[in-house]
């Protein structure tokens, strides 16, 4: 049965293949490398590489990556993002707030133009990267999916955006408390590295200001954990191609701590959901490079993911967004 509400919120995550196959990998690759926010050069110089070289030779590859990390309920990013639809819209429901709860993917499926025709009978829809840092390759292209979708209607309905909630105090708190949880747990690192996904230096020196939301996220995470100057450090994972990107490098910064023979905690704030970039990149081929080259313990704090603290942080940004504009 639909329900008849005025008010929808739209989660939106980055998107991932349909299945751990070669074939639905290069599906997925396409549609998401052919984004000129997430690859900006020309296309005369660009399709010839992506056609010829990268859909060749990388789905086969990472298919065999998906693999390794591919669950019951599909793929990690998927299910976990719906599991947050599903656990806000239940917040929302206790509250007898009438807001209905949808999810999409940015490519793949489901689609924003999916997710916004299952909010069909709202008169306002409230967006919502679950991208807590702003970039130009991630928040922005969702604006512009969620345009080019609203561009093919002869009625729209009124749409709020959450840019970023990189500051936000509730998903700092969240953030410091699985850093918590993980030592008690785990035991405590020597040193905690706040690891986010890169991007080309060039697209943060043409005034993409991602770099700066990581920055002031991973100091107030250090701040809100009280730790020392030389107990903490910021980096930039997922190197894609030939050019600089952000610095340093995840991996660079893994292989130098590592031969110092400490030991380490890690976590991924930039990531709503653990995903192939955490799961894999962060869990088994950074722990790796960590532990050759002489690292001692390595333990890695897992994403926020559908956790009630997590969920409260998106039920806080959604009353916010609504209460503003009331
Ligand atoms: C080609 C350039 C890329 C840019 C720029 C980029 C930015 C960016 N990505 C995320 C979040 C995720 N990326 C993920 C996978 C992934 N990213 C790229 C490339 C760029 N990302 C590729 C090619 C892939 C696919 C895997 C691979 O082939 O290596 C994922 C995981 C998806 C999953 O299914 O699990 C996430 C999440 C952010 C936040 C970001 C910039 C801020
Ligand atoms: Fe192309
Ligand atoms: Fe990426």
């Amino acid at each position: 049965m639909t329900k008849t509400s005025s008010i929808g919120v739209l989660l939106v995550n980055l998107g991932t293949p349909d299945a751990p196959t070669a074939p639905a990998v290069r599906k997925y690759l396409a549609e998401f490398l052919h984004d000129h926010r997430v690859v900006d050069l020309s296309r005369w110089i660009w399709c010839p590489i992506l056609h010829g070289i990268i859909l060749r030779v990388r789905p086969p590859k990472v298919a065999k990556l998906y693999q390794s990390i591919w669950t019951d309920q599909g793929s990690p990013l998927l299910a976990t993002t719906r599991s947050q639809a599903e656990l806000l819209q239940q917040l929302f429901d206790d509250k007898a707030i009438d807001c209905q709860v949808s999810y999409a993917m940015n490519y793949g499926s489901p689609s924003i133009a999916d997710g916004l025709a299952s909010l069909g009978n709202c008169s306002r829809v409230i967006v919502l990267p679950l991208y807590p840092q702003y970039s130009s390759a991630t928040t922005a292209s969702v604006y512009d999916r969620v345009a080019k979708v609203i561009a093919k209607q002869w009625n729209m309905p009124g749409i709020d955006f959450v840019r970023d909630y990189h500051s936000h105090p509730g998903y700092i708190k969240a953030l410091a408390n699985s850093v918590r949880a993980s030592w008690h747990e785990k035991g405590r690192g020597d040193k905690l590295l706040i690891s986010f996904h890169g991007i080309p230096k060039r697209y943060a020196d043409n005034g993409d200001v991602y770099p700066d939301e990581c920055r002031e996220t991973a100091r107030l995470l250090a701040e809100e954990l009280e730790l020392k100057a030389d107990e903490w450090l910021c980096c930039f994972q997922s190197r894609f191609g030939r050019e600089e990107w952000l610095q340093p490098y995840t991996d660079e910064t893994m292989e130098k701590l590592g031969k110092e023979g400490i030991s380490v905690d890690v976590i991924c704030p930039g990531f709503a959901a653990d995903c192939l970039e955490t799961l894999e990149e962060i869990q088994v081929e950074n722990h790796d490079i960590f532990k050759e080259a002489g690292g001692k313990h390595y333990h890695y704090v897992p994403c926020l993911n559908a956790q009630p603290d997590h969920v409260g942080v998106l039920f806080d940004i959604v009353k916010n967004k609504l209460r503003l504009e009331e």
